[in-house]
């Protein structure tokens, strides 16, 4: 499709002149307001199967010039929803070196660190993703919270070989690892509500939860993130740094917001 970028003549004030459910409804990330929220008993906790991927699979790392993202096998799965969600990449949002707030859902105007998306499709009802990616049941993604704190091993496991993914479309082969290492305590709390795909073409297809808890990476871990990386290709003259990967709070219209817990 039509390139797209974060900031400048292709910024997302005007995705939707290329890609019109940019500038449709339904659209995230949205700002969770405590006014908007409502909670729901009935939501239950999350549970993940076959997150703890053995070492000797491979997963593919790479930078699609948009965010870096690890491939992930479809075996893993979302098992407390209606359908069963496979899993197919997660990947991240973040802000830059010198300004450490780059999520893109924001808890009453407060903007984390950064943010990390495990991409889902509905696997009882599509064959694979790019069928589901424009289907009202297509998409569910895990949203986390990224804050600078403690080193997370977990996050290790895949940092380490940024180098090998500096310019965009470069890909290398990473041993996998316990992915649900990489998610935060507390499954049971969550936001819960109907948006979109964060990015071009933005299509109304996922069903939002974004965890309450934020995970902390170290200081150096986010640096690393938000400074190895670039748009541009290798070959490029001119190079593009990637950060500022985050697109602004959507109109949350008059969309409620589920929450898994009450304080
Ligand atoms: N924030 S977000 O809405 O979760 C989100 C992103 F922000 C994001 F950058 C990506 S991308 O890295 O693929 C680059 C642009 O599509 C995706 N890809 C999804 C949806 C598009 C098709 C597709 C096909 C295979 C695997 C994943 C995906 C994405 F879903
Ligand atoms: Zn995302």
């Amino acid at each position: 499709g039509a390139k797209w970028t974060y900031n400048g003549p292709d910024g997302e004030h005007n995705w939707s002149s290329n890609y019109p459910f940019c500038g449709g409804a339904f659209q995230s990330p949205i700002d969770f307001q405590t006014q908007l929220l409502r909670y729901d008993p009935n939501l239950p906790p999350i549970q993940v199967q076959n997150y703890n991927l053995s070492t000797n699979e491979q997963l593919t790392l790479s930078n699609n010039g948009h965010s870096v993202q690890l491939s992930l096998p479809s075996h893993m799965y979302i098992s407390s929803l209606p359908h069963r969600y496979s899993a197919a990449q997660l990947h991240f949002h973040w802000g830059s070196s010198n300004l450490l707030t780059g999520s893109e859902h924001t808890v009453n105007g407060k903007r984390f660190a950064g943010e990390m998306h495990v991409v889902h499709f509905n696997s009882d009802k599509y064959p694979n993703i790019s069928m589901a990616v424009d289907k009202h049941d297509g998409l569910a993604v895990l949203g986390v919270f990224i804050e600078i704190g403690e080193f997370n091993p977990a996050f290790d496991k895949f940092f380490k070989y940024m180098n090998g993914i500096k310019y965009r479309d470069q890909k290398i082969q990473v041993p996998a690892f316990n992915i649900h290492a990489l998610l935060p305590a507390h499954l049971d709390e969550y936001y819960r509500y109907d948006g979109s795909l964060t990015t071009p073409p933005c299509y109304p297809s996922v069903l939002w939860t974004v965890f309450r808890r934020p995970v902390t990476i170290s200081r150096k871990q986010f640096l690393a993130l938000a400074t190895a990386l670039y748009a541009s290709y290798a070959q490029e003259s001119t190079t593009v740094p990637l950060h500022g990967n985050y697109r602004k709070p959507q109109l949350a219209d008059n969309r409620v917001v589920l929450v898994s817990f009450k304080d």
